[in-house]
């Protein structure tokens, strides 16, 4: 039998679904939760053995580590941009937070030493007591922030492509809609300057933005960093106990209540489509579902340039790809610590930078989360997690023997806890257990093009303009996740699972 034979037969026999998810990241499992409590017949088809993606999880020797970020927003419990509280809401489950007292403590070079307060006027009076000159500015810019947010937190969020929303919510909220199109083509950048000059105090604001959006604020979007700087403050940082993980785990608790189905081990390898419309997958193992609509939470380089053939890449995504390149990947240091390591009072997250010039280089700047020191249920009792990552690239990785990746992997760890050893004394001595992740550990597990921990733009764009929505031009297909507006971020790739599950309703009548 040939194969275009073959595949026909096995096609149109195949089970036939209203809506095929492709991944369980956040932003897969947003739409399909979203969907199915819709009433949606739902398929999710996850290549790997739990749900979460990078908000995924892994149990070692007795500590239980996150795979990605510890640090989470969108868990507040008022307004309406507490989308991770809403999408678990929705199909009645939820998950228990602990809230953070301090976001961040930062380490910076010339012995900036500062924390971002859970409570606004805390944070901007430390910030301030370092920059006194500056005192009218850093409020003038963190303020124009809440302008954002406050737009933002008046409004049901949800898909911009669907003109019926954006009527409605126009005239239930003008004021709100015409500040938020006034943002939409800016960075926070242009912002920070029209008030700060202090050039310190504006690496400070790079700093602020590098170390969630990977580039400095000139090219972070002020929606994204309105959204940040003052969400922090409002619905504050809230850690779900029992893990990352556990949003995943509950989504999925939802996802099956209201009657969707999810595959785990089942890795898809080709978006079928029939006359240039996506009418379903196949797996690697040759197994073939059909739907009528399919939502890739797949990265777009995954996604056009390998789920569907490259040399059919629609137009509007080679230009995407001009405008937008892949960010770094990590290189993840996941340690089980002796407690007295750590001195009395540290916070949860730190960030570490000693020469300002190596903000953006790979080993510049260093990410702690110690998220123990908030669910000590994470490791065994008398021990800590630390979870240390800093910027790298997969080119560095490549095309080296098992012995020379070992080892250079162990090099790195060492070069790492060196560093840290200036804030945790002892550490070298007080490990108990240590694994490292490289971009490559991220391709693998998380089947992201070079591990990439999303898109960044590749030179000044304006604001948010360039991000696309979930349609694509290919009838039938949609993407979701961070490779969507907003970007990087469980809250934004929250926002992009509403937004996509929201216009896929309307698409199909729900
Ligand atoms: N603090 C935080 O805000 C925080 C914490 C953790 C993660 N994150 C962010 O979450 C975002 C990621 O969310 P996301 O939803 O976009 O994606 P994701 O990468 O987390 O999830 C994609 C999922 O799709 C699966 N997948 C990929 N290709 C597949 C295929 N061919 N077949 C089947 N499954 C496939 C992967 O295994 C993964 O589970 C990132 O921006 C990340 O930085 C943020
Ligand atoms: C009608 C008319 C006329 C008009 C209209 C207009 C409108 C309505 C508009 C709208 C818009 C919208 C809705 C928008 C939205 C947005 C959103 C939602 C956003 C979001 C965002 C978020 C984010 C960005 C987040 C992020 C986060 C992150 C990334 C995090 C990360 C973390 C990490 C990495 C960690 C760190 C660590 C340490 C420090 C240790």
């Amino acid at each position: 039998m040939n194969n275009q034979l073959f595949y026909t037969q096995t096609s149109s026999t195949a089970p036939e679904f209203d809506v095929i998810v492709i991944g369980s990241g956040i932003g897969g499992l947003v739409t399909a939760t979203q969907l199915a409590a819709k009433g949606a017949s739902v398929l999710v088809l996850e290549r790997y053995i739990i749900p979460g993606g990078s908000a995924g999880y892994f149990d070692r020797n007795g500590y239980r580590f996150d795979v990605g970020a510890s640090m989470i927003f969108g868990f507040g419990t008022q307004g309406t941009t507490n989308l991770l509280t809403r999408a678990l809401a929705a199909v009645n489950v939820s998950v228990e937070t602990i809230a953070d007292p301090v976001q961040i403590h930062y380490h910076l070079p010339d012995g900036l030493d500062l924390k971002v307060h859970r409570n606004y006027e805390k944070f901007l009076q430390e910030l301030t007591e370092h920059f006194p000159q500056e005192r009218e500015g850093i409020r003038r810019f963190y303020d124009e922030c809440w302008k954002v947010f406050n737009c933002l937190n008046a409004m049901d969020l949800l898909s911009l492509e669907e003109p019926g929303y954006l009527t409605r919510v126009f005239f239930q909220h003008p004021l709100a809609c015409l500040g938020l199109v006034k943002y939409l083509p800016l960075n926070a950048g242009d912002i920070a300057r029209r008030y700060i000059s202090d050039p310190i105090l504006l690496k400070f604001i790079d700093i602020e933005c590098y170390c969630w959006s990977v580039v400095p604020a000139d090219m972070t979007p002020m929606i994204n960093a309105g959204m940040v700087f003052s969400d922090r403050h409002y619905g504050g940082i809230n850690y779900p106990k029992g893990g990352v993980g556990q949003i995943a785990q509950k989504l999925v608790e939802g996802l099956e209540k209201a009657g969707g189905e999810i595959q785990y081990k089942a890795r898809v390898s080709k978006i079928l489509t029939e006359n240039g419309q996506a009418v379903g997958v196949q797996l690697a193992t040759g197994q073939v579902y059909r739907a009528k609509r399919i939502v890739s939470n797949a990265t777009r380089w995954d996604t056009f340039e390998k789920l569907l053939p490259p040399e059919q890449m629609p137009r509007v995504e080679k230009k995407w790809q001009q405008r937008y390149q892949k960010s770094p990947s990590f290189l993840s240091l996941h340690l089980g610590v002796e407690a007295d390591v750590l001195p009395w009072g540290t916070e949860c997250h730190h960030i570490i930078l000693s020469d300002w010039e190596q903000m953006e280089e790979p080993e510049g700047t260093i990410f702690v989360s110690i998220p123990t020191l908030l669910d000590p249920n994470l490791a065994p009792e008398g021990y800590h997690i630390m979870h240390v990552f800093t910027p790298n690239w997969i080119d560095d990785w490549q095309g080296m023997s098992a012995k020379d990746y070992e080892e250079k992997k162990q090099e790195a760890a060492e070069r790492i806890i060196k560093r840290l050893e200036q804030f945790f004394p002892g550490l070298d001595t007080k490990l108990d257990y240590m694994e490292v992740g490289t971009p490559r550990t991220h391709r693998r597990f998380l089947g992201r093009d070079d591990g990439s921990y999303g898109p960044i733009p590749s030179r000044k764009l304006r604001g948010l303009l360039g991000m696309p929505f979930n349609r694509t031009s290919i009838p039938g297909l949609y993407c979701v996740g961070d490779s969507t507006f907003p970007g990087q971020g469980l809250n934004a790739v929250a926002f992009s699972g509403f937004a996509c599950s929201h216009r896929i309703a309307v698409d199909l009548g729900l």
